[in-house]
């Protein structure tokens, strides 16, 4: 990342939510201390499973929300506080649009563009966003895929600066998608600061110069696509082996941290980090059962690879760090399981 002064940045952010009437009044902390940077010329990305807090750190990065702790700079503001002096300058698309559902989207993008003194032509922008198809239907008959680009265009037709994307992606079809990814590379190489979270790891892993993985409210780490998937020399490869051969589990590979995929082929898929003793485990395990793989490869470690890992193996949707995100604050700012009662609230 380049040594000029950052876009955004946000250090130490923390947020409370409540009081929660299902949690006896007390206020739930979802943010404990987020930190990130997001420079000119990229598109950084929060990456996190869903309620991992990415929606609140933006709304704290924009201005929306006024956060609990921490700072926030924006193009040099605090932007809770700064409002009209950076706003022109700041394009935000939000999850779920916020549009107005009986405008249509080329009245509303004219309209958004006369707010700004030297907008982006309505017209160019909805020929590239292919809205110009839909551009008189009212914006509630609209697809969800239909409204993003909407969206999107509503964001970017005040030419700013900095950019908030909330999951860009969502609802699009591959086309669609397409086209948004290749909007977002000219804005990046146009120097624009790119803001984005996606719990898509495919999105992170084209999209993204710098990502940071937050999971219940915390960092939990951050780099280039290139450094979480490689910086671990001996993690860098994943190891598969897929062989046509009945098998569910094999508690011998289970012990050497391999795990077993069988899929509806009755083929099966041994997966693990390609160290040497991984390799000679599954070569000698082979052997022993007179199996040979149709496949054996090293892949490079996918973003995926390294975000299962930290979010405990689970699931990319739902994954957890062991507490829930929205667990009550206890007195020293620790989050406790939602089953324990804390002493006090904050
Ligand atoms: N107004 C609120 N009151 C109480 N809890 C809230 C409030 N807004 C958000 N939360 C909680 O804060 C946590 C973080 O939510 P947030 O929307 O920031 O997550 P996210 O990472 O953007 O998730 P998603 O991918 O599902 O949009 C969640 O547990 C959510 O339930």
């Amino acid at each position: 990342m380049s040594s000029s002064t950052p876009a955004l940045t946000v250090d130490g952010l923390r947020k409370d939510f409540g009081p929660v009437a299902a949690l006896d009044g007390r206020m739930v902390r979802v943010l404990h201390g987020i930190g990130l940077r997001a420079e000119f010329g990229a598109v950084t990305t929060l990456l996190g499973t869903n309620g991992a807090g990415k929606s609140t750190t933006l709304a704290c990065a924009q201005g929306l929300l006024k956060p609990d702790g921490g700072t926030v700079s924006l193009l040099g503001h605090d932007p809770y506080r700064a409002g009209s002096a950076i706003r022109s300058r700041v394009g935000v698309m939000l999850q779920d649009g916020g549009l107005p559902p009986s405008v249509r989207p080329a009245a509303l993008l004219r309209h958004v563009a006369g707010m700004f003194r030297a907008p982006e032509d309505p017209a160019a922008l909805m020929a590239r966003l292919g809205i110009d198809e839909f551009a008189h239907t009212p914006i509630r008959r609209l697809s969800g895929g239909q409204k993003q680009r909407v969206a999107l265009a509503a964001a970017l037709v005040g030419r700013p600066e900095v950019v908030f994307l909330d999951e860009p992606s969502a609802g699009l079809d591959p086309q669609s998608r397409q086209t948004v990814f290749e909007l977002i590379r000219e804005l990046r190489d146009a120097g624009l600061a790119i803001v984005l979270t996606t719990h898509l790891m495919d999105d992170a892993q084209r999209l993204s110069d710098y990502v940071y993985i937050i999971s219940g409210g915390r960092n939990v780490a951050e780099g280039t696509v290139a450094e979480l998937t490689s910086h671990e020399p001996t993690e860098a490869r994943v190891l598969e082996v897929v062989a046509e051969a009945p098998l569910a589990a094999d508690a011998e590979l289970g012990a050497a941290g391999l795990t077993v995929h069988p899929d509806d082929g009755g083929r099966f898929r041994i997966v693990g980090i390609s160290t040497p003793a991984h390799l000679a485990a599954v070569t000698a395990w082979l052997e022993r059962h007179g199996v040979l793989p149709t496949a054996l490869s090293m892949q490079p470690r996918s973003l995926e690879d390294v975000f299962l890992h930290l979010a405990g193996g689970s699931g990319a949707e739902g994954a957890t760090t062991g507490l829930e995100p929205d667990a009550p604050v206890d007195p020293a700012g620790r989050r406790t399981p939602l089953v324990q009662r804390p002493n006090g609230t904050e």
